[in-house]
């Protein structure tokens, strides 16, 4: 016995693996949800490989025959449940944290422990910090608008009267992550290349390093993940760039604590200073969490502001519309974040453009903490996915007359004629927009976010004419339930005079 080969050995190590997985699977109440793809033990892999190409149609095709009820589609290492209809998206945004678990999704799904760095999991006070940002934002408007401003004249010198090709996604990026970081860390750390390189990369890379994480083994993802070892060297690069600020920063708060003393930045570090528990006032913590925040925040806008560029480059009809708007509120009342929330055009424009151009096609994703039973009877087994089926959602005729054209004031419209203009707002989420989640974990940085983008495309609408270079219309692709815009494509760029400054 003792004399067989380590392939043996493996080979029967492997056996039983697979008789245990499968014993469990005909037990699962998973069985009991509707499949759509093979639900086999083995031919569901195959179901899983459709999914990455044919996922918007597997969710039409579970949207429609199981409608207020649930189904299933099958992941490489588990189920993913989707719920539908508004009574079960309901129960599903307002299930308890400690019954179905967000932190817990992060921490699988993209390996947060590994990719993030154990602080992800171990406080979350940066959400606090987030929510204290955005109440400032009033205040840190300006210093918005102006690395707004300078990103765009070092990144598209346009000249007037000449056409220039500009890259959308890098450039979307540099302007996301220069403003978002001017708020986060201030000048001059904002417009470190070295530190940009790091924000935008760092999500890329805990998403790479997740996801193939995610697929191998458990025992073996300690070793894999120093070997990809994206949190630590990334938390050591901050450490490098930040370290000494964050120090010179530890150390005011330690002699005026949270009363104003001259200078004191109204910035990101400050709020985590405040909010942060003594014994997490260090600079590899504070650092940890600026990353962090830089993971939610970057790639998510990112993303959104590239389709918003392409929306607007291959609709010029828009253009002239929303400049008309702003110019008319500008010269009332001058630029500010008041300002800004009446440009209901504006604002339409980008709701309309993440309503079709979602980073997922599903939302509220969740892993169950415990086994959680639906109101319907379905039960998802602890260590199991759940989501809701975003696209449907955003695509039902229900929900949005017209649902799969691009009507850019289809919102500014609804809210012009109805006096609770508060509804049909970009930052608002309900059972029928589901961008930025749901629940107690409704996304606190969206008021951040939607109006950096709002300010971005006035920037854009008052200082350039853009349209799409000839014969290449940029391509959105879909892997699975992710969306991304093109990556590659170029948009052009030439420069107007503008009216307001
Ligand atoms: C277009 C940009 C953005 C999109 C589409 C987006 C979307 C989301 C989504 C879908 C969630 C999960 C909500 C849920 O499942 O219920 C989330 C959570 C979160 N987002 Fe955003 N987000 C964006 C920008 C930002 C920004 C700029 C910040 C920070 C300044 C931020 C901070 C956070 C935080 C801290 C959470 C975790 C909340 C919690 O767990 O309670 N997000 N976001």
């Amino acid at each position: 016995m003792l004399n067989l080969s380590i392939a043996t050995w493996g080979g029967l190590f492997f056996a039983g693996y697979l008789l245990t997985a499968y014993t469990r699977s005909q037990r699962s109440p998973l069985n009991k949800v509707p499949t759509i793809g093979p639900s086999g033990f083995v031919t569901s892999y195959y179901g899983f490989v459709k999914s990455l190409f044919y996922a918007r149609e597997m969710l039409k095709e579970g949207y429609e025959k199981y409608y207020g009820g649930s189904f299933k589609i099958a992941m490489p290492t588990h189920w993913m449940v989707m719920v539908t209809g508004p009574k079960l998206t309901d129960e599903l945004r307002r299930a308890p944290e400690d019954q179905l678990s967000i932190v817990d999704t992060i921490a699988e799904g993209i390996q947060g422990d590994y990719t993030l760095g154990k602080e992800f999991r171990e406080n979350h006070y940066h959400i606090l910090c987030v929510r204290t940002l955005v109440r400032q934002l009033d205040a840190m408007f300006p210093d918005m608008q102006d690395e707004i401003a300078a990103t765009f004249s070092e990144l598209v010198p346009a000249k007037k009267g000449e056409w220039v090709s500009v890259p959308a996604n890098k450039t979307m990026a540099q302007v996301v992550c220069r403003t978002n970081n001017r708020l986060f860390v201030g000048l001059p750390f904002c417009r470190d290349p070295e530190y940009l390189d790091l924000n935008i990369n760092y999500t890329m890379t805990a998403v790479k390093a997740g996801n193939i994480l995610g697929h191998i083994p458990v025992f073996l993802r300690p070793l894999v993940s120093r070997i990809l070892n994206s949190a630590e060297s990334s938390k050591q690069l901050a450490i490098r760039l930040l370290g000494p600020m964050i120090q010179d920063r530890l150390e005011k708060f330690e002699r005026h604590g949270s009363m104003n003393y001259p200078d004191k930045p109204n910035d990101l570090v400050t709020f985590l200073l405040e909010h942060s528990e003594p014994r997490h006032r260090t600079v590899r913590d504070l650092a940890a969490h600026i990353l962090i925040i830089n993971f939610v925040a970057i790639h998510t806008t990112v993303m959104a502001m590239t389709h918003i560029l392409y929306d607007l480059a291959s609709r010029p009809e828009y253009a002239e519309p929303m400049r008309q708007e702003i110019i008319s509120i500008i010269q009332d009342e001058g630029w500010s974040k008041s300002s800004i929330g009446k440009m209901h055009k504006v604002d339409s424009f980008v709701h309309e453009s993440q309503r079709l151009s979602p980073p997922s096609t599903t939302a509220l994703l969740r892993r169950a903490v415990k086994d959680y039973t639906f109101s319907d009877g379905t039960t998802i087994p602890a260590g199991q996915y759940v989501c809701a089926t975003a696209h449907m959602i955003h695509t039902d005729q229900d929900n949005y007359p017209n649902p799969d054209q691009f009507e850019g004031f289809r919102f500014a419209d609804l809210r012009d004629g109805d006096r609770e203009s508060s509804k049909n707002q970009a930052i608002t989420v309900g059972l029928d927009y589901l961008i930025f989640g749901g629940g107690y974990h409704t996304c606190p940085g969206r008021f951040s976010a939607v109006l950096l983008m709002k300010t971005i495309l006035c920037h854009i609408l008052l200082n350039y004419d853009v349209k799409l270079v000839e014969g290449s219309p940029p391509k959105t692709w879909s892997v699975g339930v992710l969306v991304m815009p093109d990556l590659k494509a170029h948009v052009l760029f030439r420069r107007r005079t503008s009216i307001v400054s």
